[in-house]
Parts: structure tokens; C-alpha cells; sequence
């Protein structure tokens, strides 16, 4: 896949663009996805169009957390078959750029757009004037074609990023899950901690440093599958800071996998959070945590059986 950021310069043909965030990848945007496949197959380029954060003053509020990072969206768009990724940079003219110029100089020059999948509520160009009826109309006097997705709805409501974003703020993993097209997951590398996991505790844990855009669930242990290398593993994660450790507090997300027996510092892994457990909490000694620790990995063993 190609991975276009930081520059405005890129000339493409013959492409089936997808515009917007997509944001958690969600069941929604895969329906989208698959019609770029659909069109991949008949000879197009599959792109996504996306911009980069626009400026922090631009911003109408604060909360700039996002369901999965450059680098994760990067990695599950090319799984999923899209061959260009464009984060086109939002500068201040760009934000100006009429909405009829924004299809015209960007989509159909420089994308070379053939065909524009886009959802039922998609906005656009200066202000957001860009809309579904605007595209119809501009369908008929350009050469390109128009295909519109409804929105997904799933129990009751439409998926949305929001609302994933809010299941997860609460916690609800399982429910923000149902919406997600695979369990909401953390892909990075493993790096080391302080060497108390196999030493002291007696379980080692893989340790991964989420991006501080990263949204995460409430700190506390979940049940988790990981995949390294294309294999599966279960597991059992921790997400917050450690409160029974001393020293530097930062986010971490740490998971010790089940019958697993590897060294992977430095490799990447995805840990998806499958079931929550219980809240991080401060033991009054190592041993004790250690104790609570065997117990959740005793957990996570019978509820994967239970229910995989
Ligand atoms: C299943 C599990 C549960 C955990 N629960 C807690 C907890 O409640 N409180 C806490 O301070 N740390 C918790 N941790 C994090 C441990 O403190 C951490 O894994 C341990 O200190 C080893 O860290 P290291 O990899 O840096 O050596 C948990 C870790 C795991 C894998
Ligand atoms: N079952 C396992 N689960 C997690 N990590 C494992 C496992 N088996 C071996 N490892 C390795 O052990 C490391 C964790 O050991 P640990 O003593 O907790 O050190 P650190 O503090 O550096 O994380 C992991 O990064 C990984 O390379």
C-alpha cells in the first residue's frame, strides 16, 4: 500500500476513492470498503482520501483522541486490500478550497477518480458545503461515478465513530466491539519494562507504549487474544499505570500471553481487548499483586475456553 502524508504532490489514475476518517475501521466503513474491493477487482486503484488533524486552534473542542493511530489504520487499511492511503495535510488554504474545486483539482486530476464512495451524510470542501446533492449534480457533468453507502445501523442505532468512542470511554468493551469490524486493539512494538514480570511476579508481560493520541479503555485487566507473526494467542492485559510499582508513571499496556514462551522485544504485536475483568488497583506488595496476577491468568484461561 501506498502511504501518502506530508505532501501535497502525487498524481494517480484510473482510482475508486473513499473519502473521510474512518476512525476505528468500524462495520459501517467496511461496507464501504468492500465496495472498493468490489471496484479493485474490475481494475481500479482502491484509495482512501483522509486528511491529517487539523490544527489544534481549528479544533471546535479538545478531545483529539482517536480510536486507532496513523500507524494502526495504516496497517489494517493495507490488510484490508486498499492499495493508496492519502492523510492529506489540512492546511488553512486546503480548509478554504470550494467544494466543487476540492472534486475537481484534487479528485478527479490528481486521484484520477473514476468512481467516489462516499456515506449518506458525507461533508466536504469550505465549511462543510460538500455534500451528497452536490456530488449528484456534479456527477452529470463530470466523468466520474457516484456511489452512496446508508448508514449502518445495529441495535437500534447507527454505528458510528462517536459511538464507539463513548462504549469505550465507559468501558463497555464487548458492546463497542459488536460495532467494530475485528475487537478493538493496540498494534505496536514491545518494549522492556522493568524486569519484574518473569523475575519477581513469576509471569512475564509483553509491554507496549499506546501513542498519547490513543484512546483507551478504563485502566483495569482484560481478557485479550494477541497475534504475533499471523499466529493467535490468548492472553490477559493490564492498561493503566501500575500503581503497586514505583517510579515513573506513564500509560502501558501489558499482557502476559498463555502458553506462550518467546523473547519479542522489539517485535510488533496487536493485542485486541476482548472482556474486561476488573479495575487496576494499588497492592500493598509485590506478592500480593502477584497473587492477583496468577489469578486473572487463571481467569482468562477458562474464559477463553468458555467462550472460543
Ligand atoms: C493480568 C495483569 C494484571 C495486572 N494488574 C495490576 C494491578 O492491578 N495493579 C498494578 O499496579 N499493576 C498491575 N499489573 C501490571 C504489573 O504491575 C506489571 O505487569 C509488573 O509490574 C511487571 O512489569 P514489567 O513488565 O515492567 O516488569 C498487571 C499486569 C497483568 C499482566
Ligand atoms: N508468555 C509470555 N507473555 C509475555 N511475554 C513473554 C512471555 N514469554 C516470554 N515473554 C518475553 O518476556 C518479556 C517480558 O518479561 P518481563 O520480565 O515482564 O520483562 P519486561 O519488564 O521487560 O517486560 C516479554 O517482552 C517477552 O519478550
Amino acid at each position: 500500500m501506498e502511504y501518502i502524508h506530508d505532501t501535497e504532490k502525487f498524481q494517480f489514475h484510473n482510482t475508486v476513492v473513499a473519502l473521510g476518517k474512518f476512525d476505528g475501521m468500524h462495520k459501517g466503513h467496511q461496507l464501504i470498503f468492500d465496495k472498493l474491493i468490489q471496484y479493485k477487482k474490475e481494475g481500479c486503484k482502491a484509495a482512501v482520501f483522509s486528511f491529517d488533524r487539523p490544527p489544534m486552534n481549528m479544533l471546535k473542542h479538545k478531545d483529539v483522541s482517536v480510536i486507532y493511530t496513523h500507524v494502526e489504520k495504516t496497517k489494517l487499511l493495507s490488510e484490508r486490500g486498499i492499495d493508496i492511503y492519502i492523510e492529506h495535510p489540512f492546511t488553512e488554504a486546503f480548509s478554504r478550497l470550494q467544494p466543487e474545486d476540492f472534486v475537481k483539482e484534487i479528485l478527479l486530476k490528481k486521484m484520477g477518480m473514476k468512481i467516489l464512495v462516499v456515506g449518506d451524510d458525507c461533508g466536504f470542501g469550505y465549511k462543510r458545503r460538500g455534500n451528497v446533492e452536490l456530488l449528484k449534480q456534479m456527477e452529470k457533468d463530470h466523468d466520474f461515478r457516484l456511489i452512496v453507502i446508508p448508514k449502518l445501523e445495529l441495535n437500534g442505532a447507527i454505528v458510528s465513530s462517536t459511538r464507539i468512542r463513548s462504549l469505550l470511554k465507559e468501558g463497555k468493551i464487548e458492546e463497542a466491539n459488536v460495532l467494530m469490524d475485528t475487537p478493538f486493539m493496540i498494534y505496536g512494538p514491545v518494549v522492556h519494562g522493568n524486569h519484574l514480570g518473569k523475575e519477581v511476579l513469576g509471569i512475564p508481560t509483553a509491554n507496549q507504549v499506546p501513542d498519547s493520541e490513543k484512546l483507551l479503555p478504563p485502566n483495569g485487566v482484560y481478557v485479550s487474544r494477541i497475534y504475533y507473526k499471523g499466529r493467535q494467542y490468548y492472553g490477559i492485559s493490564n492498561i493503566g499505570t501500575k500503581p503497586t510499582i514505583e517510579g515513573k508513571k506513564h500509560m502501558g499496556v501489558e499482557t502476559y500471553i498463555l502458553d506462550f514462551h518467546k523473547d519479542i522485544y522489539h517485535k510488533e504485536i496487536r493485542v485486541e481487548l476482548l472482556h474486561y475483568k476488573r479495575p487496576e488497583m494499588k497492592f500493598e506488595s509485590l506478592d500480593a499483586l502477584s497473587r492477583q496476577m496468577h489469578k486473572d491468568a487463571d481467569f482468562a484461561r477458562k474464559y477463553v475456553e468458555k467462550n472460543f
